[in-house]
């Protein structure tokens, strides 16, 4: 017989449909090329299911999520995690309440990636759609989006996101030339933040151009 599984297989399945279903859309727009990207949801306060590194993530099947504890190690599989796992679990070890993270690789969250590396961090303000964020509630506020510098080594970029954790409240940030990371406490808030950032990212950059 089998030994029992450490998570509900309920949770994974109902966590796979909405990752399944969520992403298809966010490939169709264009955001996960070339089989980039990654996405997760916590299932209990010791899993996440994951996406499967290096999956086609706009044809995502239940086959292409999978279960890691929260240091990111596979639980009951052969499947090997996001190459990013790292980057998603130490969110949900310091936050109880972040239940959702979401990284793709669009166009403009690649550009604003590039342009505001130097200055290592980009300020979104006076836009409505800030209040899309959780906490905000005017358009009289602003956002630093942390820009922080590619790297391969997870450990590395995770202290880095651990260390502006320490210094500030928020719900995304950029890594040069690479993408963005954004979260929120379920699905729907997390993809609510995704979109808000791409949105004021492509104000931003169509700004840049007409005052050129
Ligand atoms: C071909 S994209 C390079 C890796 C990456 O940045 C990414 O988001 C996807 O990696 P994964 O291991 O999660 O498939
Ligand atoms: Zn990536």
């Amino acid at each position: 017989m089998n030994a029992p599984l450490p998570y509900d297989r309920d949770a994974l399945r109902i966590a796979a449909a909405e990752i399944i279903g969520n992403v298809r859309e966010l490939a169709a727009a264009g955001w996960t090329p070339a089989t980039s990207s990654n996405f997760s949801r916590r299932i209990d306060d010791q899993h996440a299911a994951i996406t499967v590194s290096g999956r086609d993530k706009g044809r995502l099947t239940e086959d292409d999520i999978m279960v890691v504890d929260l240091d990111g190690n596979p639980v009951a599989t052969d499947h090997r995690p996001s190459a990013e796992t790292l980057l998603h679990t130490q969110l949900y070890k310091r936050f109880d309440d972040v239940g959702c993270i979401l990284h793709t690789h669009s166009r403009n969250q690649t550009i604003a990636s590039r342009l505001y590396a130097g200055a290592g961090s980009l300020r979104l303000e006076g836009y409505e759609l800030l209040k899309a964020f959780h906490g905000n509630h005017t358009h009289e506020t602003e956002i630093v989006v942390p820009v922080l510098p590619n790297s391969q080594d997870m450990h590395t970029l995770a202290a880095q996101v651990d260390c502006l954790l320490d210094r500030q409240p928020m719900w995304g940030y950029l890594i040069d030339g690479h993408g963005l990371y954004a979260w929120g406490r379920d699905m729907a808030e997390a993809r609510r933040h995704l979109e808000a950032f791409e949105f004021l990212l492509d104000c931003e950059l169509e700004l840049r151009k007409l005052q050129r």
